[in-house]
């Protein structure tokens, strides 16, 4: 909560007003990430931190943060990985990406898979 008012580069913060971290913004900063609407999980090869920061603030952070990081980390990287090498996706309807700046798909997005034969 902002108790004086306050100025922040070009912006007013007016007293009374509370501030929020955005994380989506956070995370799509292109400055930080290089292309980072491009869904591109090798991006993360090279990253050694597991700790939040104040780039990357998805499992929250400080005491709270997330003890089911690394649990999350691994699932994703296994489920991903097989729904992406071993199915096929074939769009139905939807798809409309609204960015709010949360991530949203306003009239679903319908994919179905079909498993790839060898
Ligand atoms: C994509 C998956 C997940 C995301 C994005 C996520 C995100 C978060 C975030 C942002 C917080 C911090 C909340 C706060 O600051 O109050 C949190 C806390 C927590 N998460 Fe997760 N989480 C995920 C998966 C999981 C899983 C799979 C588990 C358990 C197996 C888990 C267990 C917890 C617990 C117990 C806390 C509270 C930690 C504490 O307050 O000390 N999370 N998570």
């Amino acid at each position: 909560m902002v108790t004086l008012s306050m100025m922040h580069t070009d912006y007013t913060i007016p007293a009374g007003w509370a501030v929020m971290v955005c994380p989506p913004a956070v995370h799509l900063n292109p400055k930080r990430y290089e292309d980072p609407l491009v869904f591109n999980p090798s991006r993360w090869e090279e990253s050694t931190a597991n700790n939040a920061s104040k780039h990357f603030m998805a499992f929250g952070g400080g005491m709270r943060f997330c003890v089911g990081t690394d649990f999350t980390k691994l699932q994703m990287a296994v489920v991903l990985h097989s729904l992406v090498t071993k199915y096929r996706w074939v769009e139905i309807k939807g798809g409309n990406i609204v960015r709010t700046p949360g991530l949203h798909f306003p009239n679903g997005y319908h994919v179905r898979l079909h498993k790839k034969i060898y």
